[in-house]
């Protein structure tokens, strides 16, 4: 969400990782970066040129930008094969307006490529201050979960700002859904509320159980060992079962292009039956346009 601290938390981790890292921005409407990017949308795309060009919106602009660029990121994916002997991570910072990039076609776009590639993994940072009220944090984990099962990759979900507010409570109500019972009706909220939040607990209840998280802190680097721990097991569920989906899927396309070419060909095959029988209806003569051309083909 905008203002939870990715880019704080991103440039904690750079920090942190060093050379081992290599840093791409997305966010082409960003002013100032507390980090070095590697490779940043700014460098290829003018967010402001793209608003007056187009006439746009700030928003519309921030997803046209991100189109532009993702018909350049087979680029972005040769430079990023090419690193792999020296990089261990590659962390991709998003915009603020952040349904730009997992509600667009762009989005989708550049995180499938990148699945196709590497293990790739979605790190959903959590304003932990906010994410103490019971409303903020079932609007967080539905959204949380809305991009995971858009996505289909595996998620980690970093609990920050703890300098400021412990993040007990939050990862509590993850653990055992009654303690959120407990909160909701604490919070005296009007009964229709409280009935659809109970609802949407025992929804996620399923979502929460295989969800890593952590707590983190963007402005002291806590937390981010615990991070990198969970970014590890998720890498293995990546291979274990998003891996094996996604390899799935791939057969089933290629299944379906072969599927139509089988069917093209049949019409085509169909086709010349069709062209034969006619020839012969019409005693094997040349047709009109292909006069002085003995072999007719
Ligand atoms: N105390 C504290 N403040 C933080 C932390 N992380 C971020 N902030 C502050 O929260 C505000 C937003 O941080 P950003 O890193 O810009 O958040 P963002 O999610 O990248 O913001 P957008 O890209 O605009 O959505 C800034 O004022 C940061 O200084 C943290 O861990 N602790």
């Amino acid at each position: 969400m905008a203002g939870s601290g990715k880019t704080t938390y991103m440039a904690q981790l750079t920090r942190h990782l060093g050379s081992e890292c290599y840093i791409i921005n997305l966010d082409p409407a960003v002013t100032h970066l507390p980090y070095t990017p590697s490779i940043d949308i700014r460098d290829t795309v003018d967010y402001k040129k793209v608003m007056s060009e187009y006439n746009l919106g700030p928003n519309g602009a921030i997803v046209t930008s991100l189109n532009l660029f993702s018909t350049k990121f087979d680029s972005v994916l040769k430079i990023l094969e090419s690193k792999t002997s020296t990089i261990k991570h590659i962390i991709i910072d998003t915009p603020g307006q952040i349904e730009s990039f997992t509600w667009s076609a762009s989005g989708t776009i550049i995180t499938s490529s990148l699945s196709l590639s590497f293990p790739t993994i979605m790190t959903y940072v959590c304003d932990t201050v906010r994410c103490c009220q019971v409303s903020t944090f079932m609007s967080n984990m539905l959204y949380a979960c809305s991009m995971m099962y858009r996505s289909r990759l595996p998620m980690v979900i970093a609990l920050n700002k703890i300098d400021l507010q412990s993040s007990k409570i939050i990862k509590e109500w993850m653990d055992d859904y009654s303690t959120f019972m407990d909160a909701m009706e604490c919070t005296g909220e009007e009964s229709y509320y409280n009935s659809l939040n109970r609802s949407l607990a025992m929804t996620l209840d399923k979502f929460y159980s295989t969800l890593k998280r952590c707590s983190v802190s963007g402005a002291t680097g806590e937390g981010v060992e615990e991070y990198l721990q969970c970014v590890d097991s998720a890498r293995s569920e990546f291979f274990e079962g998003f891996w094996k989906d996604m390899e799935t899927r791939r057969d089933e396309k290629i299944a379906k292009g072969e599927a139509v070419k089988k069917e093209s060909l049949k019409r085509l095959e169909k086709d010349i039956e069709d062209d034969k029988k006619l020839k012969s209806e019409d005693g094997g003569e040349k047709g009109e346009g292909v006069k002085g051309d003995d072999d007719g083909a």
